[in-house]
């Protein structure tokens, strides 16, 4: 995800030939509806004319600070089992960074990396994409591609995300109060996340064959159900002896938050994701906790972002 860079609050009209972007705030442009970074916004437009989707690609899609590190851990070790079993000495998830091992489709921004690198990719493809479903290329939709979309409690996800962007660069420093105040007028990277949420709900309760909705706080409570939930949907599921032999259990363990936490390649170094922007690889994994809002947010700011959500939810059958 891109990174918060010094805010202003001043709200300007752009025109930018037939792009869409139609407002700036701060360092952020809504383009067609989504507020991203500019660099952001190129290689989506290079995204939405140039992606070629397959019907057998699945997308794992979040909006930014929902849980892309983990379910991308998951979704490998689920499917690559046959070849790598979730307690071998040599798991992929020992020596790279979850993060590597399922491609982003936007990222690293496209006009600095060719599109062409998925390409190259052996189906049935495994991708990634925090792009709300208006913004998605319309081939993704067309051709009847999966999804499995994980989204979390906006409380949580805004404080995970200001604690992101105030570690990954000293230019990223926004005070706490102004960036709630941006993230409850929709402006965050992606955002507005209840939209971004809302576009992937409806989509779910139309087609729920090619939707799988997952919350980070059921999966929290309730791991190994929703591992073989999602075993099933990537057409990979648990066998009754898989089940009796603890392999469900293993896969939950190798992907939890403290073992990944742990791992030496997921603690040190750091590694440009984005294009131009090296963060560290420990900046992905934080406390890993359901309702950490709580110990941030003011009774007034909680309040606040729950009228906000209820409001822009209401009536969808969709609530956090
Ligand atoms: N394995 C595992 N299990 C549970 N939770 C995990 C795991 N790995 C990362 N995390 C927590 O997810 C938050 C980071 O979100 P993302 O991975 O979506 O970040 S990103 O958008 O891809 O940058 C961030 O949440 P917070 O701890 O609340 O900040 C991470 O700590």
């Amino acid at each position: 995800m891109a990174a918060a860079q010094s805010e202003s609050n001043h709200t300007s009209i752009v025109e930018e030939g037939e792009s869409h972007v139609a407002e700036v705030r701060g360092g952020w442009v809504l383009y067609q509806g989504c507020w991203l970074r500019s660099h952001n916004v190129q290689s989506v437009m290079l995204v939405q004319e140039r992606f070629k989707a397959r019907p057998d690609d699945t997308f794992l899609v979040t909006f930014p600070k929902c849980g892309t590190t983990w379910l991308k851990a998951l979704a490998f070790t689920v499917t690559n089992r046959f070849r790598h079993a979730a307690t071998s000495e040599d798991h992929p998830l020992l020596t790279q960074h979850p993060q590597d091992l399922v491609s982003f489709l936007e990222m690293p921004y496209r006009q600095l990396h060719p599109l062409a690198d998925l390409e190259k990719l052996a189906s049935p493809r495994l991708l990634a994409t925090h792009m709300p479903i208006t913004l998605l290329p319309p081939c993704v939709s067309n051709l009847g591609c999966r999804v499995v979309y994980l989204c979390r409690n906006p409380k949580d996800v805004f404080v995970s995300l200001w604690h992101f962007t105030n570690k990954v660069g000293a230019d990223y420093t926004t005070p706490m109060d102004q960036a709630f105040e941006l993230f409850s007028d929709g402006v965050s990277p992606y955002g507005p996340i209840w939209e971004h949420n809302l576009g992937f709900w409806k989509k779910y309760t139309a087609e729920s064959d090619n939707v799988l909705f997952l919350k980070y706080d059921d999966m929290m409570a309730e791991p190994v159900k929703h591992v073989k939930m999602l075993a099933k949907f990537l057409c990979a599921p648990f066998t009754e002896q898989e089940v009796s032999y603890g392999v469900v259990e293993d896969v939950v363990h190798l992907c939890s938050f403290d073992k990944l936490k742990s791992i030496p390649i997921n603690s040190s170094g750091e590694t440009d994701r984005i294009g131009g922007l090296p963060m560290a690889n420990s900046s992905y994994f934080r406390t890993g906790k359901v309702g950490d809002w709580a110990n941030h947010l003011t009774e007034e700011m909680s309040k606040k972002l729950d009228d906000i959500v209820e409001e822009k939810l209401r009536g969808s059958g969709l609530t956090f």
